[in-house]
This record gives structure tokens, sequence and C-alpha cells, in this order.
């Protein structure tokens, strides 16, 4: 059992106890023998953040194809360097968004991406929590279709098979411009018959649903719509830029899940999505940093503190997206996008804590400490605990050796653009 003491949590100072991979009491709890404890005295406990949209692997493209409009970015740039990956770069990409991760405090992360053998391998290594989709491309192209739907179904099989809780699967279709009719409707029966999460990028760009709308005659959500893809499943849509008011009862109907994207967004000049507009209709908003080719990082308090101060400037209302709404988007509204019992600490929750120390000049007054952690944190946390387990301490990931990583990361990187 694991002891944390005298941590400021949940408002005020108390004990967390942690059995196995749950929290087991909060309040005040007396040290036993056979509790290992870490002192609290000088940090606050928040419960560890959830990105619930990421290409992982795609640190090794950071900086690589800067300052472009998505279509030129995928098609100029992104697709033929990814066509030259292979599972040994990805695990390497991936152990590293891994390491950055965990430093700035996310436990969790949502992820849609290729090679799936080496991504998961690293998450297992890590130590970290995710949900592994194949990222599903056919370009309605027959052969491709089956192709991509038989990844799919082998990589779901090899997730499964490794019986590991904090590794679970899902299913990725790109999206509505990439994949096939049949083949999103295929994937909405695979995901109600096995119970998979869906993870699919949605209304991006103008550009994308110009032709979605040229193709179907529909906006993308009312294309997908129309032939039931939606229906009673689990849906977790990244981006939603670009939104009609009929999408939005889309959306709402269908209780689609929203990963708000806003430093992608606004690094590939994408737009501002209506987030104002989707909390008034009650729509359940996450954030995502998508990957490390459009943001350039992993740091969700980066994603944190720009929904809580993009949609005030764009709304001209300072009161849209408070701090602690920012936060829970971060958190509770990840946890139940990705349907897993964290995001708040409290017992009978999973153990994902993150332990910040409070003596960093951007911490103090060392009041109202929750509105710094939005709008005047960098990130830098000290401890992490995934599923009951310390996997950082003291800024110290125990569970790579760090140096390695970033050695091998940089070959990796070599090989790929060599
Ligand atoms: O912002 C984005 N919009 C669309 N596609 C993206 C974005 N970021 C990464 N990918 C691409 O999605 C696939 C993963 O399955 C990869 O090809 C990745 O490059
Ligand atoms: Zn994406």
């Amino acid at each position: 059992m694991l002891l944390i003491k005298n941590v400021y949590v949940n408002g005020k100072r108390q004990d967390i106890l942690i059995e196995g991979n749950k929290i087991k009491e909060i309040g005040e709890v007396k040290k036993e023998e056979e509790m290992e404890v870490i002192d609290g005295s000088d940090k606050i406990a928040i419960p560890g953040l959830i990105n619930t949209h990421t290409h992982i692997p795609m640190t090794l493209f950071r900086g690589v194809a800067d300052d472009l409009p998505l279509m030129e970015w995928l098609n100029n740039y992104i697709w033929p360097m990814e066509a030259k990956l292979n599972e040994e770069i990805v695990y390497y990409g991936t152990l590293l968004g891994c390491i950055e991760m965990i430093k700035t405090g996310t436990t969790t992360f949502n992820d849609m991406y290729f090679y799936l053998e080496g991504i998961a391998k690293a998450v297992n290594e890590s130590g970290i929590r995710a949900v592994l989709a194949y990222g599903m491309i056919d370009l309605f192209d027959e052969e491709r279709r089956e192709r991509e739907i038989k990844n799919a179904k082998k990589y779901i099989k090899y997730i499964k098979d490794l019986n590991n809780s904090r590794i679970i699967p899902a299913l990725g279709p790109h999206s509505a411009y990439t994949c096939s009719k049949e083949l999103l409707e295929e994937v909405s029966k695979l995901a109600k018959e096995q119970n998979l999460l869906i993870h699919i990028h949605m209304n991006e760009t103008l550009d994308e649903i110009k032709i979605v709308k040229e193709k179907t005659g529909m906006e993308p959500f009312k294309y997908l719509d129309s032939f039931g893809f939606f229906d009673n499943n689990n849906v977790v849509a990244a981006h939603c830029v670009h939104l009609t008011e009929e999408e939005i009862e889309i959306i709402k109907r269908n209780n689609i899940s929203i990963s708000h994207n806003p430093i992608s967004n606004l690094k590939l000049a994408s737009g501002i999505a209506p987030i104002e507009k989707l909390l008034k209709k009650g729509v359940n908003i996450t954030l995502g940093t998508d990957g490390c080719g459009s943001n350039n990082n992993l740091n969700l308090f980066e994603e944190i503190k720009t929904v809580a101060i993009l949609h005030k400037g764009v709304n001209l209302n300072p009161r849209l997206v408070k701090a602690e709404e920012a936060f829970k988007f971060a958190t509770e509204n990840g946890a139940k996008a990705l349907n897993i019992k964290a995001g708040r600490i409290e017992k009978g929750y999973l153990a994902d804590i993150v332990l910040i120390k409070l003596n960093k000049p951007f911490l103090y007054p060392k009041e109202n400490i929750y509105s710094h952690l939005v709008y005047a944190f960098n990130g830098t946390v000290d401890d992490v605990i995934i599923d009951g387990k310390i996997v950082m301490r003291d800024n110290k990931i125990l569970t790579l050796d760090e140096e390695k990583v970033y050695e091998k990361f940089e070959k990796a990187y070599y090989k790929l653009i060599g």
C-alpha cells in the first residue's frame, strides 16, 4: 500500500491511501508498517491529466514541417515520411512521448497511429495508461479497405492478448475524407460488437469539409449520421473546429465527446472550435494535444491554459471557460470520454495521481493554487503515480532509462530522415 501523507488535495490537507491500482481512502489515515509513504506536505495532488487526442510517435516529426496548412502538411511532408516508419522507430518515438507526458502530468492518452506493437511495448514499459487505435485510411480503395480492417482487427486482438488493464484497444478510422463509407460502416459495427471506443478526426478544416460535401452532399457529421455511424457507439471526435447548428445537434444527440485541440488548430491555422456553443448544449469537452508535428509538444497544461484564455478572447467574454472548467476538461471529462474511472481523486477511483511541489516561483502566493495551475503553471510536475505505481519520483522517471531513450530516439530520427 502507498500512503501520500498530508498533501493538499480537493481543497484541503489530507492523506491519500492507495491499494493496488485504486484509491482506497482519503482523509486521515494512520501509517501502518507495510505502507510505503510519500511526504506530501510541500505538495498538491491533482488527478493525472488525460490527453484525448494524440499520435504519440509523431515526436519524431517535431519541428520538421512547421508553418503549413493541414492538407499540404499531411500530403507533402508527413505522409511521405510516415511511409518510412517501422515498429522500432515508432517504439522509440513513443518512449520519448511517454517521458514527455509523464513529466508534464499526463497519465492517460488516447492515441491513433500505426505500428501498434511498438507503441504498446513502450506504453507497457513506461507505466503510462493508454487507449490505442490503429489509424485506418483506405482512400476509397477496396483492397486497401480490406487491409485496414484486417490490421485493425489484428491489433485489437494483440492488445487484448496483452491482458494489461492499462492498455485499452480502440478503433481509429482516420476521418470522413480519408475513409470510405464501407470502412466506416464496418467500424461502427465492430465497435458495437466488441464494445470499443471510436476515435476519429472530424471537421478539422474548411477544405476537408468541402471535400466531404462535394462527395456526399452533406457536412461530415450529417453524412456519418445518415448511415447510423454514431448509433449506440462511444465516439471521441477530434477537432470539431467548423460545425453547423445541425451538426452540433447530432453531436449532442449521440453523446459524442469532443477532443478539443486548440494549439494544433491554431498552429495549422485550421480555426477555433465553437466551444461556447458546445458547452451551452452540454456536450462533453475534453482536451488533446494532437501529434508533436502540429503542436509541437505533449504538455497538456499548455492546452488547459490555451482553452481557458482563447474562448474568452474570441467571444469577448472573460467569464467563459473558467479555470476550474478548463481543468475539468483535462481530467474528469477526459475520463468520461474514454470510459475509465479516473480524472478525480476519490475513493474507488484509479490511482492516477500527480504531485506538484508548491515552492516554484509561479505558484506563489500559495493561495488560489487551482488558478495558478491553469493560468501560471508550466507543467513541471514532481511525482507521478499511475495505476497505483510510482512512475516518476522527484522528477526522475523510475520505469525507464531516460538518457538511453534520448540516445536511441536520436538514432531512430536520423534513420527516418536519412
Ligand atoms: O491534425 C491532424 N489531422 C489529420 N490527420 C492527422 C493530424 N495529425 C496527425 N495526423 C495523421 O493521422 C494519422 C494517424 O492515424 C497519421 O497519418 C498522422 O500523420
Ligand atoms: Zn490528429
